[in-house]
This record gives C-alpha cells, structure tokens and sequence, in this order.
C-alpha cells in the first residue's frame, strides 16, 4: 500500500475508535474484515491506533498545532513504520510541523502529557503507589508480551518448549507459573499442531496465577463463577486431571460460547458451562453449600490490562467503577454461598484499583466470619512457584507489570471454615 493511503486509513481508523462508542480491538477487527490488507499494514495500523490511545494527552496536546484534521496530525505522531515511509506520505507543512515536535522535551511537558492517564486516575494511583507511579505508569504504556500456558493434561511444559523451538518459536519458563511459555516474538500461534491439539492456550502468566490459587483438586466439585470464555476454566479443568465436576458459570451465553471450541481441543470432559440470567439464578441456588472450590474472576475495570487495552482507562469512569464494585460486591457474596464448609473461596480481578480489590475483599471478610482469609504467598509456595512471597501485599496476591512483567492482577483467598 503507498504510504499516504496507509496513513489515510489510519487516520479513519483513529475517528472511528476515539469515538468510544465500541472497545478497540473490535473496531479494528471490523475495519480489517472490510478493507483487504496485508499483514504488515494491519500490522502497521493497528500499533497506531494503540499507540495514539496509549499516548492520548500527549499526542491531543502536539496536534493542537499543526494543520489539517486532527485524526491526521494524530496518526502522524503516532504512526508505527520507518520515519522515511512516514515522511514520503507528508506535505511541506506537515513535515515541518513534526520536526518541531520532535524537538519538544518530557521536561518541557506538564505531567497530563507524560502519565497519559484521565485525572480521576491519577490520584488513587499515586496514593496507592507513591514512588512507583511513574513506573507503573510506564509499564501500563508499553505493549504487552505474550504468553502461553501449556495444558499438562496433554503434555508436559518442557516438552512443549523443544517442539516450539523445532518451528523456531523461542520461549522461555515464565518465572512463577509452572505451567508458562514467554514466547520472544509473536508468532502465528493458530497453524500449530500445539495450538490444534490443545497442548497450548494464550494465557496471561497472571491469569494462570489466579486459576493455580484455587487449587482444584481430582474429583471435587468446583464452580468459576464468572468464567467468560473459559481462559481460567480450562486451567482449572487440567488441574482436575479431567475428573470431577466443573461449573462454567456466566451471565454472557455468547462468552460461553467461545469456551466451547477451546474446551474441545483442551480434551476436558469434566466441564459444564452454564448460562445464568445473575448471581441470584435458582441454578445457582440449588447447588448451595455443595461446592468444594469458587473462583470469581469478576467483572472489573480491566484497568490492569492497559498494556492490552488502552482504550479502557478513556472509556471506564466514577461513575463506571461504583457501580462495578457494586456488582462485585454481590457477586463475591452470592458465589460464596455455594461452598461446603472447610471449602475455598477465591476472589480476582484485572483491576489495579484498591476499591475494586481490597476493598471489597475487606469488606466480605468484615461481612462473613464464617470465611478466614488465606495468605497468598504461602499457599503459592506449597504449590511449587519459587519466590511466591514476590507477588503478595499483605494476605493477598498483587501483580503489577513494571515488577512481575504480567497485567496488573488481584486475588483474595479465603477457606469456610468447618
Ligand atoms: C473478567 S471476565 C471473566 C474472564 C474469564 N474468567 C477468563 O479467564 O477468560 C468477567 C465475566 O463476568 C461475567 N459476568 C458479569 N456479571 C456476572 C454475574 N452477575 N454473574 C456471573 N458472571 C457475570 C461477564 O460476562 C464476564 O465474562
């Protein structure tokens, strides 16, 4: 594609997701299903739509300056190719305007143009954070790795590795999961026979964290309550070793439904997704106190995967997270009903947010009496991940990506007693 008709479709690209009215990823998959592009342009396209999201104030505050629909100066600044390509597409104008925002300083920037964040961010970030806001900030910008999590139901971790590597794919053992790749690149992953045989699945290091956290065990009865399209489900399903019963639960029947492909090549047979209307669903009822095992992964900000999602710290609000912890609230207490005594309860989220996270777990414990919470690092250790007491704050799991290199994650453990 010629470059000015590349920067073109960026800039159409970058109206259309600053709109907000859809999450990102969608709108970029349905302009790629309707313009026929190679790799390397979507690829090209893609990074600067996340790019100009992820620097949003910065790149809002340059295009002030400068001529031409703001999209387009925004494109400029963000575009991810050769800075030649990029200049081969500009006029005289254009091109000057960008030398002199090349020349501009972090130090000559307020700091809205060098955190990115909304300002209702900033100040629980930082009374949270202190010192490591601004690592923090930096890490949430950058783009995301990927990882692999290998299902020891079919093969084991190492092996795994060494068939990758034939393909040229290089990993290495993600420093605290037992079952993770960190893959180099980002590789084609579809087209493997690891992929079709189930042997693989793309799964946060974080995320294989909580679903360990639960510990499943052969034969139990166990229920993730909010299990979208399975990502923890098959984790827990394979730490089951395929045995006993698994709830899928979720309120999404169109989430459910991608689990179903994903658990056929898993080879799981113990794993029931079912469609709940909410928290209170008489299904839900009827298995009250039955349940060896809860996860609730819950619906939350997702403010722990901007490196991801970039879109998600403008489109989430106040507002938007009161009445998150709301639901989150109900949820944990609903799922905690169907556990037996002696049962364990555990409670997630992607979120970096202390009232999305503590809070709430505070707030059941202070509610429930009935449920001790567990501390985290421990219960990691005894299931063999080495330096676990890297990853609690306080009784609970904590990770954050400028120190553990995974999303921004949550967990709470509590065992019902006897
Ligand atoms: C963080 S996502 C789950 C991700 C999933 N566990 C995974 O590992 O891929 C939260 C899920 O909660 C579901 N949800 C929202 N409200 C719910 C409710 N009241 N009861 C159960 N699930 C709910 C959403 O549909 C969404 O799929």
């Amino acid at each position: 594609m010629h470059p000015k008709a590349l920067l073109d479709s960026c800039s159409e690209l970058i109206k259309q997701v600053l709109k907000f009215d859809h999450p990102a990823d969608m709108v970029v998959s349905r302009y790629f299903r309707e313009l026929r592009l190679g790799p390397r342009e979507r690829a090209t396209l893609a990074e600067t739509v996340y790019g100009v999201l992820r620097k949003k104030n910065l790149y809002t505050y340059l295009a002030q300056h400068g001529s031409g629909p703001v999209e387009r100066r925004l494109a400029i600044l963000g575009f991810a190719a050769e800075r030649d390509y990029l200049l081969s597409a500009l006029s005289d104008q254009e091109k000057d305007w960008l030398a002199r925002c090349d020349q501009v300083k972090p130090s000559d920037l307020m700091e809205l143009h060098r955190h990115n964040l909304p300002q209702w961010l900033v100040e629980p970030l930082k009374a949270q954070l202190g010192d490591d806001f601004w690592p923090l900030v930096e890490s949430l910008n950058a783009p995301a790795g990927l990882d692999l999590r290998v299902n020891t139901l079919k093969d084991k971790r190492a092996e795994v590795q060494k068939e990758l590597a034939k393909e040229a794919i290089k990993t290495v053992a993600t420093p605290y999961s037992p079952w993770g790749l960190r893959l180099a690149d980002k590789p084609q992953l579809a087209r493997l026979d690891a992929f079709t045989r189930g042997a693989i699945e793309v799964q946060d290091e974080g995320s294989q964290l909580l679903a360990l956290l639960l510990d499943a065990k052969r034969g139990e009865m166990v229920v993730d309550f909010c299990a979208g399209a399975g990502g923890k489900t098959l984790a827990i399903g394979a730490s089951m070793r395929n045995t006993g019963r698994l709830y899928a639960f979720d309120t999404s029947g169109h989430r459910l439904d991608a689990l179903k492909p994903r658990l056929a090549r898993s080879g799981l047979s113990n794993v029931h997704p079912v469609a709940i209307a909410h928290e209170r669903d008489d299904r839900i009822k009827r298995l009250a106190g039955k349940i060896d095992r809860v996860l609730v992964d819950a619906p939350c900000s997702g403010l722990g995967t901007l490196r991801r999602n970039p879109d998600l710290k403008w489109r989430q609000s106040p507002k938007a997270i009161q009445e998150l912890t709301a639901k989150q609230t109900a949820i944990l207490q609903s799922a905690a009903r169907l556990l037996k005594p002696g049962g364990r309860l555990v409670y997630a989220t992607c979120s970096v947010l202390r009232d999305e996270n503590e809070a709430i777990a505070e707030a059941f414990s202070a509610a429930n009496k009935e449920f001790n919470v567990l501390e985290t690092a421990p219960l990691l250790s005894q299931l063999g991940v080495e330096h676990a007491e890297k990853l609690g704050s306080g009784p609970y799991l904590r990770l954050w990506p400028y120190r553990h290199e995974t999303d921004g994650f949550f967990a709470a453990v509590w065992q019902k007693a006897q």
